[in-house]
C-alpha cells in the first residue's frame, strides 16, 4: 500500500493517487485500486468516491517504464485485459466514482477517467490518448469508451494524432460534466459529491445499473429493469423515508437499508 491515499469523511472518500513524478498507473497503483473497490463495497461511511492526482498531473497513464518488462504480446495482452476487467468494474461499482482531473489524463489515465460515472476538470487540464505516438494503441477500453463521449470522428482525430483537448473542451464535447479553475476544483468536487451522499444509496446504486445495462441489454431490457427494479424499492426504508419527509416538508435521511 501507499501508492494511494485515501481521506474518508461525510459519506466521501478521496483517493489521491500518489506515484510520482507522473501518476503512472503503475501495476501496485492497479492493484491497491482494486483492493480499495473491494473495501469499500461493504463500508456504509463510504457512499461516493473521488479521484484525483497528487502533484501535477491526474495521471498520465500506464507505467511505460514496466512496458519494457513485459516478455511477450500475450503478456502484453493480459497487461491491457487486467486494466480493462478493473476499468470494468469501476464502470459498474455501486457507488458514485468521480474523476478530478488537473494537469494531464493521458493513456490509461484519461481510460481510468472514463471509466468513472462522472469527470470533473480544469479548465486546462489535457485529455488524450496517445498511444499511437508510443506505437501501440490504447488498451484499458479508450477505443470503446471515447467515441461513446465524444463521437466517432473526435475520438479517431484524437488517437491519430496524440493531440489531447483542454478540460474546456472535453466540457462542450461532453466528456467532462464541468470545468473549474484549479484550486477550485477539489472544493467543487467535493459539493457535487455530497449532493449524492445524501440520496439513499440503494437508488443511487440502481441508477447506476440502470444507465449501465444499455451496454449490453436492449432498450426494452432496459426498461423491464427499471420497473424491477422501481418495485425493488418500494418497500425499502429510505423510500418510506423520502416520501414521508415530503409530506412532512422536511429533509429526508437516508440510511441505505
Ligand atoms: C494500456 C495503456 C497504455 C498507456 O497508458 S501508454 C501511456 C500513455 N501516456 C503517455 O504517453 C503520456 C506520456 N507522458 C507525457 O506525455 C508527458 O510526460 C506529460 C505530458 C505527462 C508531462 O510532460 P512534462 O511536463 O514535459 O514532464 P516529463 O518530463 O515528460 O515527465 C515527468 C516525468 O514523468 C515521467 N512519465 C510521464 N509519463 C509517464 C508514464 N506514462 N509512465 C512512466 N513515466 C512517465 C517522465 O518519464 C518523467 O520522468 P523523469 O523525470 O524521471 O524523466
Amino acid at each position: 500500500m501507499g501508492l494511494l491515499k485515501v481521506n474518508i469523511s461525510d459519506f466521501i472518500a478521496i483517493v489521491t493517487i500518489d506515484n510520482a513524478p507522473a501518476n503512472a498507473l503503475a501495476s501496485g497503483v492497479l492493484k491497491e485500486l482494486s483492493n480499495l473497490l473491494d473495501e469499500f463495497e461493504n463500508n456504509e461511511a463510504v457512499r461516493v468516491i473521488i479521484l484525483h492526482g497528487e502533484g501535477r498531473f491526474f495521471s498520465a497513464g500506464a507505467d511505460i517504464k514496466e512496458f519494457v518488462q513485459v516478455p511477450s504480446g500475450e503478456e502484453f495482452a493480459k497487461l491491457a485485459s487486467n486494466g480493462q476487467d478493473l476499468f470494468e468494474r469501476v464502470e459498474n461499482y455501486s457507488k458514485p466514482v468521480i474523476a478530478a482531473i488537473h494537469g494531464a489524463a493521458l493513456g490509461g489515465g484519461l481510460e481510468l477517467a472514463m471509466s468513472c460515472h462522472i469527470r470533473l476538470v480544469t479548465n486546462d487540464a489535457k485529455l488524450g490518448l496517445p498511444e499511437l505516438q508510443l506505437g501501440i494503441i490504447p488498451g484499458f477500453g479508450g477505443t470503446q469508451r471515447l467515441p461513446k463521449y465524444v463521437g466517432t470522428g473526435r475520438a479517431l482525430e484524437m488517437m491519430l494524432t496524440s493531440e489531447p483537448i483542454l478540460g474546456s473542451e472535453a466540457v462542450k464535447l461532453g466528456l467532462a460534466n464541468h470545468a473549474h479553475p484549479e484550486e477550485k476544483l477539489l472544493e467543487e468536487t467535493k459539493a457535487l459529491a455530497s449532493k449524492f451522499a445524501q440520496k439513499s444509496p440503494n437508488s443511487v446504486k440502481a441508477v447506476i445499473e440502470l444507465l449501465n445495462i444499455a451496454k449490453t441489454e436492449t432498450y426494452q431490457n432496459g426498461m423491464k429493469k427499471e420497473a424491477e427494479l422501481f418495485g425493488g424499492l418500494f418497500g425499502s426504508n429510505d423510500a418510506k423515508e423520502g416520501i414521508t419527509a415530503f409530506i412532512e416538508k422536511r429533509k429526508p435521511n437516508f440510511t441505505g437499508k
